[in-house]
């Protein structure tokens, strides 16, 4: 018999403490998972997964435009009813709530809404929204409490008006136009949605070019594909000041900029990144200090200064993603309970922005093969979708690959437009593999498709 209540422990139950209580449990261990929400974590409830259904609803106003051009000339979208789409997307997310605490349950873990805080080193309290408190011992702890939006500080009145990403998915009503603030994922993708749903949008962002750490001509492509839809992008802007006004018929927010120049714009959402959500843990109380981004240290193996106490998922910074989060658990797992220790390898994760067009990226980009000392080759495209081209759109696809002189090895393959996401999904494979550009060109076409480009590139770039 063990002299802990529990032998694992998990605080969080998102992508990664949810796979991780999980595993553990089917291990027949005796495990528990402390959540303070719901049960989904940031992808269920208020990430990945409403924002690809709001990346659904808006997508349909473009494809009313290629209905039109392609004979279905009365096409329309009528009107957008926000209201209807956000029940139906709330009665969603409670329906997959409900399956990750059904599948925990199933799998024997048990479920206890609270907040954890660290006691010590193998004590955790555990604070109902009621306010009631009890102590619990675990030998082996899981810190898988995930990240929440940074707003900057040197902003007065971001606090009282800047929306985040949290409140994009429960808004009273939609904006009429919306300012963004931030170049990342979150910027960008929620300036494809709103922008569909009939929202006026200005991005603006503080560097020269938008989705910084991309390959350059995947940032410059995407920049001119969302000006060509009608989204306004202003870099080299900081907000300094948000202030509310009530002049005209409505209030809106009066933004001033790091150069004296203002806008107005019903809503301002704030993507300026996010902070792991550390705070209130209590980790004084068991020595763990935060590095500078406010992340949990841990080793290769997910494990912190302390050997019975881990850390997975966005809380540890190393790539937010949920499929990373769900891998970083299985390795802890592998490690923890298993005999069998695990460190994820990071190389070669493919990642899509859910931008409209997307993006699917996997490797290296043309700036990291150069800072690694790699001589390498470009093969690019830049092309009209078939689609697009009879409608007389001007749209264009672009496709780039970047191949080892040395090796012939595809080392980044980096797409926008169509179904990035969905074709980057097995260009990673490919990559993983470390197939060459003479199997990928072996490969056979799939014809009609945008993809079939990838096995036919031709003309090397200069570089
Ligand atoms: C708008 C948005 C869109 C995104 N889109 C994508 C996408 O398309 N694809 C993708 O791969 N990734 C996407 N992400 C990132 C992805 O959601 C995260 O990487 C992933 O959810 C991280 O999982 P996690 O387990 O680390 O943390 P989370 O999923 O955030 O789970 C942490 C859980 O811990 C709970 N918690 C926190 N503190 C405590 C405490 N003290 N006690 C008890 N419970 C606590 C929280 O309530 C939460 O439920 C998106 C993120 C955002 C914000
Ligand atoms: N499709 C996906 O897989 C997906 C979608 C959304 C989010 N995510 C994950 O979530 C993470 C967070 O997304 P994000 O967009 O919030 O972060 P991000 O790190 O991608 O982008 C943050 C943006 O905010 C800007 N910024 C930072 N500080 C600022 C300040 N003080 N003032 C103004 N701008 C500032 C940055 O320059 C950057 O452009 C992503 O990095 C990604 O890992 C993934």
């Amino acid at each position: 018999m063990t002299k802990y209540d529990y032998d694992l422990f998990v605080i969080g139950a998102g992508s990664g403490g949810v796979r991780a209580a999980r595993l553990a449990a089917q291990l027949g261990l005796k495990v528990a998972v402390a959540e303070e929400d719901r049960p989904g974590g940031t992808c269920v409830l208020r990430g990945c997964v409403p924002k690809k259904f709001m990346v659904y609803a808006s997508e349909v106003s473009e494809q009313v435009h290629y209905a039109q051009g392609f004979g279905w000339k009365d096409a329309s979208t009528g009107a957008f009813d926000w209201n209807s789409f956000r029940t139906t997307n709330n009665a969603e997310l409670d329906r997959l709530s409900q399956i990750y605490t059904a599948n925990l349950v199933k799998a024997g873990v048990e479920v206890i809404a609270a907040h954890a805080a660290f006691k010590d080193e193998h004590h955790l309290i555990l604070t109902t929204k009621q306010g009631g408190e009890r102590v619990v011992s675990a030998k082996t702890i899981l810190i898988a409490v995930g990240g929440w939006p940074f707003l900057p500080q040197h902003c007065p009145g971001v606090a009282e008006h800047g929306l985040t990403s949290n409140d994009m998915f429960n808004l009273p009503e939609l904006p009429k136009s919306l300012a963004i603030v931030g170049g990342g994922y979150i910027a960008v993708e929620f300036a494809g949605i709103m922008h569909g749903l009939g929202v006026d949008v200005t991005l603006l962002y503080r560097g020269q070019k938008i989705l910084r750490g991309f390959d350059d001509d995947v940032r410059d492509h995407l920049a001119s594909e969302m000006a060509l839809r009608g989204i306004k992008i202003r870099t080299q802007l900081d907000p300094v000041h948000l202030k509310k006004t009530d002049e005209g018929q409505k209030s809106q927010m009066l933004i001033t900029m790091n150069d004296g120049s203002t806008m107005l714009a019903d809503q301002v959402l704030y993507a300026s990144g996010r902070k792991p959500k550390t705070e209130g843990l209590n980790l004084d109380a068991i020595g763990i200090t935060p590095d500078v981004h406010g992340a949990i240290p841990v080793d290769s193996f997910s494990r912190t200064s302390h050997k019975h106490i881990y850390a997975i998922g966005d809380v540890t910074n190393r790539m937010n993603l949920t499929p990373v989060a769900i891998r970083e658990a299985v390795a802890f797992v592998e490690t923890a309970f298993k005999d069998n220790a695990t460190a994820y390898d990071y190389e070669n994760i493919p990642t899509a922005v859910f931008s409209q067009p997307q993006i699917g990226t996997v490797g290296l980009t043309e700036a990291e093969a150069t800072e690694k000392g790699i001589a390498y080759d470009v093969y690019q495209t830049r092309f009209r979708s078939m689609k697009t081209a009879f409608i007389g759109g001007e749209s264009r696809i672009y496709m780039k690959l970047i191949v080892d002189q040395k090796s012939d090895v595809v080392l980044g393959v980096h797409i926008v437009g169509g179904e990035a996401g969905e074709i980057i999904q097995i260009a990673g494979v490919a990559v993983k593999a470390r197939l060459t550009k003479a199997q990928w060109d072996a490969t056979c076409a799939v014809h009609p498709t945008a993809a079939e480009e990838l096995v036919t590139l031709k003309d090397k770039r200069a570089v």
